[in-house]
């Protein structure tokens, strides 16, 4: 593989005699793996069904290592919302952050949502997540796969973080900052990521991560904690970001990381930072099967607590997601429903005043309100059980009618007629419109199988 000379030149003189079992890890493929959606599917009922060989993920229960050949975005258990495509480092920094189900956690550069649905599932539906990213494009890719996992306690924002840090003061448990930054640990994975590494100077994404780190004091409720992490070797992104981070916020301290034993510990003698950053860790290609990645745990110790204005709820008329619920939902689902221009909307509880803030996503969005009918949306499908609906129809995942709904595909099926929850081996997918001999596909057109 071919690497920058600087880069290369950098590591050889930090890393000293173990640089050549660095440079050689290089010359291996990559690890890939998937994570369970433990939203949708225990992981011991997924091992039974898994289309893939698997082998565990040591710091993770819910990730697990697949085939080099195993192609896993294509099949429709990745439709279904069954698992997370993501690379088994990357599981390490929300292992570490350790959301628990009632808590509220921002996860503030979440796109496209590998970090955001794994803090999602660990809410179990319980407490919020809100989901940020900057860029409005990569913003499109994050609200599907919160969808997709079927998270309904989340919000998705497109905001900077000084606009979110005006809505939400003292108000998260604990705050995810998944830096944007020079990306070396991915130059195996993503041959691309070396290409670009010359226009992303060190000290051009040391500016990005404090600009984004400076807002975080002020979200964070006293004793909440952050988990600053990125995918990259620099000690000036790493060990340097948070020894600045640390001077200018002296109320955080620096925590010891107890749940993850497999990884070495932060290095601040490469940029003579304080001995307390080897608390931070480093994992390392040619030590771990997985990626380089950089994590530091830190503390509020304390601060000023606020009461935030609580959001407004909107009624309307809403007759036909009534008709609708009576024919065809079995449970009434959590939360409070909102109506905004005819969308409805089921709000998580405890979420303060948004207004003004640019979203992606607000909490379950249930459909539209058309013409007094009610428009089931592909979000609502993807967050319900099968049980909870009552006129379904399963697809078993290696038949042709599943391909073809997930293709877009009208299907010549009987059945009862209306609304009908389409399941692939019992999992929801979507929805599809049954009249006499056919059912209309009703699936999201941009999600469709190519
Ligand atoms: C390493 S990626 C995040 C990956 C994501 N956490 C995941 O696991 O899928 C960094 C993200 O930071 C976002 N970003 C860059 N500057 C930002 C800022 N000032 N505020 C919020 N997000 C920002 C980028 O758009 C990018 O999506």
């Amino acid at each position: 593989m071919n690497l920058p000379e600087k880069f290369l030149e950098r590591m050889e003189k930090i890393l000293g005699d173990e640089y050549e079992d660095f440079i050689k890890s290089f010359d291996r493929e990559h690890y890939k793996g998937i994570r369970v959606n433990t939203l949708k599917i225990s992981v011991n009922d997924f091992k039974d069904i898994s289309p893939f060989e698997l082998e565990k993920v040591t710091w993770s229960k819910e990730g697990f290592y697949i085939g080099e050949k195993s192609r896993p975005g294509k099949h429709p258990y990745y439709h279904c919302g069954l698992y997370y495509i993501q690379e088994p480092s990357a599981m390490i920094p929300v292992e570490v952050l350790d959301p628990k189900p009632g808590e509220k956690v921002l996860d503030i550069s979440a796109a496209p949502g590998g970090k955001a649905t794994q803090i999602g599932a660990k809410l179990k539906g319980e407490g919020l997540l809100v989901a940020n990213d900057i860029s409005p494009k990569r913003v499109k890719a994050l609200t599907k796969n919160i969808k997709v996992f079927g998270i309904k306690n989340s919000i998705v924002t497109n905001e900077s973080p000084k606009n979110l840090a005006e809505k939400f003061k003292s108000y998260f448990d604990k705050i995810l900052v998944d830096a944007p930054c020079s990306g070396e640990g991915m130059f195996r994975r993503d041959p691309k990521a070396s290409k670009n590494w010359n226009n992303y100077s060190v000290d051009q994404c040391c500016g990005m991560q404090r600009e984004i780190l400076d807002w975080i004091p002020k979200m964070l409720k006293p004793g909440g904690k952050l988990v600053y992490s990125t995918c990259t070797f620099s000690p000036e992104e790493n060990e340097g970001t948070i020894q600045w981070f640390l001077n200018k916020y002296p109320e955080f301290e620096i925590e010891e990381i107890k749940n993850i034993d497999e990884i070495d510990n932060g290095r601040p003698e490469w940029i003579q930072a304080n001995q307390e950053l080897t608390k931070a860790k480093r994992a390392w290609p040619h030590k771990i099967k997985g990626e380089g990645h950089f994590i530091a745990l830190l503390r509020k110790k304390d601060g000023d607590v606020f009461n935030l204005n609580s959001f407004k709820i909107n009624k309307g008329n809403i007759d036909s997601f009534i008709d609708f619920k009576n024919e065809y939902l079995k449970d009434s689902l959590q939360g409070n429903l909102h109506l905004k221009c005819n969308k409805l909307f089921l709000v998580p509880n405890d979420l303060p005043d948004i207004s003004g803030l640019r979203l992606g996503n607000l909490g379950l969005y249930m459909g539209e309100l058309k013409k007094n009918r009610f428009h089931p949306s592909q979000g609502l499908a993807m967050a319900l059980k099968r049980e909870q609906v009552s006129n379904t129809i399963n697809f078993s995942s290696d038949s042709i009618e599943a391909v073809k709904y997930l293709k877009g595909e009208t299907l010549l099926v009987n059945g009862e007629k209306g609304w009908r929850l389409v399941c692939i081996d019992g999992f929801p997918v979507g929805w599809g419109k049954q009249t006499k001999e056919h059912l209309k596909n009703n699936y999201r057109p941009e999600w469709r199988m190519k």
